[in-house]
């Protein structure tokens, strides 16, 4: 049951996204043109800091909210929710969890405004799954550490301000020899080797960066040193929520233009609506969507009362990504050939929800932590 705030919050987030994001998407996403204008009103609003508390400048309004919000904002624009989940999630989450008061007071405001936008730097080149195979070294050399190495996949690497960077700092250690970074993307050193080119979701910078004698300040670790990977793995449970909620919201507009499409075209003689074929697969794609709408909101309601959710977030991630890759390939089954155009929003939709079933923990990363909990 949703309180009448989170109601209010997930209607003015619709009415938000379907006029403001919704016009532009497909432009955007042809143009590779990333959402500038419309993050600084998604900042304005407040669906930047939905999970930073007001006194640093946030809307606190939890994570029920936020991924009720995000589904809204991935119906309309899937690379609009892709850069506010991993803002959110994985690059303000950290410091409010993890940060020194000093830290929040600097970073979480301009974040929380949408003025900086986060990203999150764990992946590299040969560590994805394996997350605590890292090569990236830091090496403290008096007040700073310095940083060197390369990362893989990293969502607003280019075009975000802030990045929470993972770096080995004790080899000898394993896991518990690597620590955390609050690294601004204007330190020099940093470097955005390519902006990929990839399926979907083109309005969204995903980058391989690389680190090159790269100074930071020993104010910006974040944490203590060795706390890295746990930091790591703590805000990627939020992560995993925020990608079931846009896996929801993508599988959510592919079926309203698959149900508007199928009750205006007619085929022998009635609209297709009307034959059961694809009667029930609206039926089905109805059901699948509203079942891992109800696995979102779990988790995100555990997360709220402060309960562990660790399963529930995968559980909720697993299911949302696999049902929405169906549901839109379903969307497009309905459209016939015209689905496959790029003239109707099902082939963008098909294309931008495919990553939900890879990052944040791909769908084998997300068995392998249900199974540990059996
Ligand atoms: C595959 C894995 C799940 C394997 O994990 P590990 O076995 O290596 O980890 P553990 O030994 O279980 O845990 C290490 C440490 O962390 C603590 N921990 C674990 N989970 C949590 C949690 N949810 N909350 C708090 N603490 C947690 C655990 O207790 C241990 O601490 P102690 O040693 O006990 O003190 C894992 O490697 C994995 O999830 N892999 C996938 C990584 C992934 O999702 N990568 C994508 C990153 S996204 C990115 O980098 C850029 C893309 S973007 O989104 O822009």
């Amino acid at each position: 049951m949703l309180t009448p705030e989170q109601e209010q919050i997930r209607d003015a987030a619709r009415d938000f996204a379907q006029d403001r994001l919704a016009p532009g998407a497909a432009a955007r996403d042809r143009d590779h043109a990333f959402p500038r204008a419309e993050l600084a009103e998604m900042g304005a609003l407040g669906f930047l800091g939905m999970l930073v508390p007001e006194a640093h400048g946030g809307a606190e309004t939890g994570s029920v909210a936020y991924a009720l919000a995000l589904e809204e904002i991935a119906a309309a624009d899937g690379a609009c929710s892709t850069i506010m989940s991993v803002h959110s999630s994985v690059g303000c989450v950290p410091i409010l969890r993890f940060g020194t008061d000093a830290q929040k007071a600097r970073f979480l405001p301009k974040m929380a405004a949408g003025e900086w936008i986060g990203g999150f730097a764990l992946t590299e080149p040969q560590a994805g799954s394996d997350a605590s195979n890292l090569k990236t070294r830091a090496v403290r050399k008096g007040d700073h550490y310095v940083i060197d190495g390369a990362k893989q996949f990293i969502t607003s690497g280019k075009n975000g301000d802030v990045i929470i960077v993972f770096a080995v700092t004790d080899a000898a250690a394993g896991k518990k020899g690597i620590s955390a970074f609050i690294v601004p993307t204007d330190t020099p050193g940093y470097q955005v080797v390519r902006v990929e080119e990839k399926l979907g979701l083109h309005a969204s910078d995903t980058c391989a960066i690389a680190f090159s004698d790269m100074r930071v300040p020993v104010e910006n670790r974040l944490g203590e040193e060795g706390e890295g990977y746990r930091i790591a793995l703590a805000n990627l449970e939020g992560g995993r929520i925020g990608i079931a909620a846009q896996a929801v919201g993508m599988a959510r507009a592919a079926f309203d233009a698959a149900l508007a499409y199928a009750r205006e075209r007619v085929a022998f003689g009635r609209p297709i609506a009307e034959h059961q074929a694809v009667a029930f697969k609206l039926a089905d794609m109805a059901t699948q969507i509203d079942a891992a709408r109800l696995m979102v909101l779990r988790a995100a309601q555990l997360r709220d009362a402060g309960k562990p959710c660790l399963t529930e977030a995968s559980m909720a991630k697993l299911f949302a990504s696999e049902m929405a890759e169906k549901v839109c390939s379903d969307a497009i089954q309905i459209h016939g050939g015209y689905g496959y155009l790029c003239d109707y929003p099902v082939e963008r939709i098909y294309r931008d929800v495919r990553i939900c079933q890879i990052y944040e923990g791909t769908s084998e990363v997300q068995r392998m932590v249900i199974a540990r909990s059996l």
